[in-house]
């Protein structure tokens, strides 16, 4: 299993939107702004679809980390952080009391 996280990532798009957009497709979508990175969402999200549909089950794989990559580059340029999203999961999850029921059978 992979050590690497969406906190991993989080870290390096903020790092990286600070780069020259020459140099960095996370720079050039940040400098492009909140519209431009919510269109290449949303055509990753359609791509993510087709490969679903498709069962192509690599496709779906790359789709996928395209997909949440962008997602953070996105949420990026609205000041959304991953923890206030992990957070609202949370408040969701201790609503439905299946933490705990997930804990226990851990
Ligand atoms: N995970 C990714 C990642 N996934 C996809 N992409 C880029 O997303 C772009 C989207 O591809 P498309 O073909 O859809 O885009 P395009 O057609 O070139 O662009 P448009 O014409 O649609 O504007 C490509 O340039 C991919 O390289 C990514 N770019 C960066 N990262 C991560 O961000 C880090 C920093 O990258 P840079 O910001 O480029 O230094 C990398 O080390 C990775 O960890």
């Amino acid at each position: 299993m992979t050590e690497f996280s969406l906190r991993d990532l989080e870290r390096i798009v903020a790092a990286r939107a600070g780069a020259s957009p020459d140099e960095s497709w996370t720079a050039k979508l940040v400098a492009a702004g909140p519209e431009k990175a919510a269109r290449k969402f949303g055509e990753e999200a359609l791509e993510t679809v087709i490969a679903a549909l498709g069962e192509d089950r690599e496709a779906l794989i790359a789709e996928s980390a395209d997909l949440l990559y962008h997602w953070l580059v996105l949420c990026h340029t609205r000041s959304v952080t991953l923890d206030e999203v992990l957070a609202e999961l949370e408040r969701r999850t201790a609503q439905s009391g299946l933490a705990e029921k997930a804990a226990r059978d851990a």
